[in-house]
């Protein structure tokens, strides 16, 4: 049994609350709106389950540590976004804070819906603290949630965040009714993007085949419970991003994301074609048909590709 605190009640706070609940756990779930000040929520906590936002992560790691958080406390980071002024990954903004800290990241194809439902599902757990990974294990291993272990951190994470943005792509590609043969050749060729991304920000290549990056991918590409496959497929029927977003009512990291992306790759000469046409089609500088034929227009290559190429 483990004191567990999860920050943020929004969809996958609330799921990831109750998993550690349902195995024995001891668990209280702290939100900015609500009654119960930081400092007093993460006071007696053997691990604490970060799950909100990537906007609030920066600030949240700042008020942790004014709230003096122990040093043997287990940082859990599940959210799946860049920061954006830095690019840095949540597990990265926790270590810059908390050197002190075990900093584990979970990760992985976990549609809160399905998880809310008791469907079978897994994911990752990462982290370079061997003992902090069993023990992030224990508590949320379960029947129906099967957890698995990684020693490459920024790689679970980057998987996660990074199919965020072809998620927008494909959600286009389904609301124009492009086709299997198209769905399949954006989400393959989104592969290597998502690689060379990866390894410009120390993550293992070997990362991205596993759950944390194909496996939710591919569960984030297959369909309407995906929001960032919504925000997509709402521009391919012409609606306008912002009201999008007003009918999601929840995060769609994948918008944030695309902009620290292209910064980066911009700066860095990092070729990510899918994510420059989800940039221009989210800023309105062209329409989701001028995204696809971008694509399409390109000068051909051979299939296979150097990752470390630049610009
Ligand atoms: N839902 C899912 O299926 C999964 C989501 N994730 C990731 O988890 C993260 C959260 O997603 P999800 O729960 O679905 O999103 P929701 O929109 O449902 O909830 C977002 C949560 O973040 C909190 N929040 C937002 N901004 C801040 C801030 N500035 N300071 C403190 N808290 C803040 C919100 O608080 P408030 O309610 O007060 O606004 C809310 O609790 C995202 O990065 C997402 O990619 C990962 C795996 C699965
Ligand atoms: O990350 C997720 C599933 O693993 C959730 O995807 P969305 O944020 O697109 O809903």
């Amino acid at each position: 049994m483990a004191r567990v605190t999860v920050l943020g009640s929004g969809a996958w706070g609330t799921a990831l609350a109750r998993l550690a609940l349902t195995n024995g756990n001891q668990v209280q779930i702290w939100s900015r709106r609500g009654p119960s000040d930081l400092a007093t929520a993460v006071a007696d906590a053997d691990i604490v389950v970060s799950a909100i936002s990537m906007k609030g992560v920066a600030a949240l790691a700042g008020q942790l540590q004014a709230a003096n958080l122990k040093s043997s406390t287990i940082l859990v980071t599940a959210t799946k976004g860049l920061d954006p002024e830095t690019t840095r990954t949540p597990s990265k903004i926790f270590r810059d804070t908390f050197p002190d800290n075990p900093i584990v990241v979970l990760s992985g194809p976990n549609l809160s819906k399905e998880i809310e439902a008791q469907l079978p599902a897994a994911t990752v757990v990462a982290s370079t603290d061997v003992d902090a990974l069993t023990r992030v294990q224990q508590v949320y291993a379960s029947e129906t949630f099967r957890i698995y272990t990684s020693p490459d951190p920024v790689g679970a994470e980057l998987g996660g965040t990074l199919k965020n943005v072809v998620a927008i792509a494909v959600g286009v590609c389904d609301g124009l009714k492009l086709g299997s043969n198209a769905k399949a050749a954006l989400i393959t060729r989104a592969i290597p993007e998502m690689l060379r991304v990866g390894v410009h920000m120390g993550a293992q290549i070997e990362t991205f085949y596993g759950l944390s990056g194909l496996g939710d991918l591919l569960a984030t590409c297959d369909g309407t419970l995906s929001r960032n496959y919504r925000v997509g497929y709402g521009l391919a029927h012409g609606k306008k991003l912002d009201q999008i977003l007003d009918e999601l009512g929840s995060t769609a990291e994948g918008v944030n994301t695309t902009h620290v992306l292209i910064d980066m790759a911009n700066r860095e000469g990092i070729p990510v074609p899918i994510a420059r046409q989800v940039h221009r089609l989210l800023r309105g500088v062209i329409t989701p048909q001028e995204a696809v034929e971008g694509l399409m227009e390109r000068e051909l290559k051979p299939e296979a590709c150097d990752l470390n190429a630049r610009n």
